[in-house]
């Protein structure tokens, strides 16, 4: 609101105004013009992150263009600034990125510094703390005029070009501030929402045309992911077969290790394949697999949030699932999905058992569906892609606390990880998941039951001792207990699979999330925990009931 009064007091002449929105049209353009420079190298900077640099003069013309082609390459600003030559003095460069320069490296400050560019515009600050701000203040000691978007210069559209450049690097900017790396589900599917037909063919869904652009976005990951069932119905290759360098490392994840002696992914001459299994599964069969050169890695807890905390640690920034929607359902329920991009095909191909792209959710009303946001629409040759966010990229507004600060504050779960869902008051939206909600549980007491008005009740009565780990599982058996006792509220919890629940409670640091998110958040965390083990329940319901049959 502070803001909204300055802007409309600062814009009291017209003049004033219409010369100031003309300036931001014209740096959003070219900002804009910058992120999508940044792109074209998409997957051969990574880890780095993707740089693009417009150079334009006084009158708006754009002098030089460059982008970080690869990992150790000129630097874009270096690029823009030997393109552009003479025309650099006085001009404005404009960046997607604040500049990396590290380890002593200056080059893209100081080209940008000699060349005498006058004024710098910057999208975004870089997303990593220990780079975050130096070139701004490098170039700003030199007499640059430097506006960050949304710092120092800020509108409308300033912030959707500041948007685009969020973008372009989302999967550093995930690195810098969750445990998990950017992930995005492809799917290709029949107008009647099938991925393959009930016998489990599918090549194919969706068009040439279609499967290129699929080659492209396989280009620009860090890795391809899929399941076993995959594995033995399609024996896919998922090389990226768009003749541009960069190919990513296979991962198939797989509990039984069920998987055919002779499949391409087993070829790994051109690229690496990494089996995610079980812990002691088939170990034979894993010797069969190491003697091929495929790295078997065993997991105690064989989960997407497991395998992807672990490539995260090994340095993955992006990985693209190619799944079916058995393990898609299970990786979108742990919350490991940040996009979803699916081409629709205009065939329709029935079948009430063919396989469908995602499988079970748990949910049983339209009212708890995922919503996607930022969707775009595209017609690709015949078929309709559209794509959109699961989770938003986080914002880098104020800060991002680093990975280690942002694990001291939550270890088990990071707000910036997946839409956030808050409760506090009792007759909020998600206010059932208050310890106030008026639902009255029964539990043991002594020798006997009892029952108490509400979760807060039970939890104050004086049997309770101090002590952190005690207090909690005291906490967990309540909840556990009011949330088995009423269906309603089991499905409601189960309907925010994916989101990260938060007490918004100002004033308890320790079960709540504070004013500004310094809280521990324990109450949020346990209902995350008791989320996660009755969606274990039902799928492994699911499975006896598939297996009675
Ligand atoms: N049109 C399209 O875009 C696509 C279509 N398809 C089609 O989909 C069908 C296969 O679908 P689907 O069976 O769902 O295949 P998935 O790729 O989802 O594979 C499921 C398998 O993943 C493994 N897995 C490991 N961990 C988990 C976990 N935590 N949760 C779930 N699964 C896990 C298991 O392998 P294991 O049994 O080895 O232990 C499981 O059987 C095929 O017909 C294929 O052609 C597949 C991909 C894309
Ligand atoms: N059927 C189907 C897809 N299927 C996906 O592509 C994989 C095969 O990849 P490859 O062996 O490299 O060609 C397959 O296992 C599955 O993951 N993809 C699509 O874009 N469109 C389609 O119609």
């Amino acid at each position: 609101m502070a803001m909204a009064a300055l802007s409309f007091r600062l814009c009291s002449s017209p003049l004033i105004c219409r010369a100031t929105l003309d300036h931001h049209a014209t740096d959003a353009s070219f900002i804009r013009r910058a992120a999508d420079l940044s792109e074209m190298s998409a997957g051969l900077t990574s880890p780095h992150p993707n740089f693009g640099c417009v150079i334009a003069t006084p009158s708006g013309k754009v002098a030089g263009e460059g982008y970080l082609y690869a990992q150790g390459t000129k630097p874009a600003e270096a690029l823009a600034v030997e393109a552009a030559g003479e025309f650099c003095r006085g001009s404005t460069a404009y960046l997607n990125m604040e500049p990396g320069d590290c380890h002593g490296d200056h080059t893209a400050v100081s080209a940008l510094v000699q060349a005498g560019v006058g004024r710098v515009v910057v999208g975004i600050r870089h997303p990593l703390q220990h780079l975050r701000g130096a070139a701004i203040r490098e170039m700003r000691s030199h007499g640059i005029e430097v506006n960050v978007l949304g710092e120092d210069v800020q509108s409308k559209v300033l912030e959707d070009a500041r948007k685009c450049c969020l973008l372009v690097n989302a999967p550093l900017i995930h690195r810098a501030c969750s445990r998990v790396p950017f992930s995005l589900l492809k799917y290709a599917m029949t107008l009647d929402g099938k991925i393959a037909a009930s016998s489990g063919h599918a090549a194919w869904i969706s068009s040439k045309l279609s499967r290129t652009r699929v080659f492209e976005l396989r280009g620009r990951s860090d890795a391809v992911i899929v399941g076993g069932n995959t594995v033995r119905q399609d024996d896919p290759r998922l090389t990226a077969r768009h003749g541009q360098g960069h190919t990513p490392t296979r991962i198939v994840m797989s509990q039984s290790l069920d998987l055919p002696e002779k499949a391409n992914l087993w070829d790994v001459s051109e690229v690496s394949t990494i089996v995610a299994t079980q812990r002691g599964a088939r170990k034979s069969y894993q010797k069969f697999l190491a003697s091929k050169g495929v790295e078997v890695v065993e997991f105690d807890m064989l989960n997407p949030r497991e395998v992807m905390e672990y490539f995260h640690l090994r340095g993955y920034l992006s990985i693209l699932w190619e799944c079916g929607g058995t393990l898609a359902a299970s990786a979108i329920a742990s919350g490991v999905i940040h996009k979803v991009v699916a081409f629709i095909a205009p065939k329709i191909i029935g079948g009430s058992k063919a396989p469908s792209p995602v499988g079970e959710l748990g949910m049983v009303e339209m009212t708890q569906a995922l919503n996607l946001i930022d969707v775009c629409y595209e017609q690709v040759g015949p078929d309709m892609l559209v794509s959109g966010f699961l989770q938003p990229v986080p914002d880098l507004l104020p800060v991002i606390p680093s990975e280690d600060a942002t694990f001291e504050i939550d270890p088990s779960v990071n707000p910036f990880e997946s839409s956030i869902i808050f409760f506090y008051k009792t007759w909020d939206l998600y206010g059932s998941f208050s310890n106030f909600s008026p639902h009255p549980i029964r539990m043991p007491f002594g020798d006997d039951y009892r029952t108490w008005s509400s979760v807060e009740h039970y939890y104050q009565v004086p049997h309770n001792s101090p002590f952190n780990d005690v207090k909690i599982e005291v906490m967990y058996m309540a909840l556990k207990c009011k949330f088995s006792t009423y269906p309603h509220l089991k499905t409601m919890l189960l309907s925010t699979a994916g989101s990260v629940l938060v007490e918004a409670s100002p004033h308890d640091l320790f079960w709540g999330g504070g004013r500004e998110g310094e809280g521990l958040n324990y109450l949020g965390r346990l209902l995350m925990q008791l989320r996660s083990e009755y969606l274990g329940e039902s799928s492994v319901s699911a499975e006896n009931t598939s297996l009675a049959l």
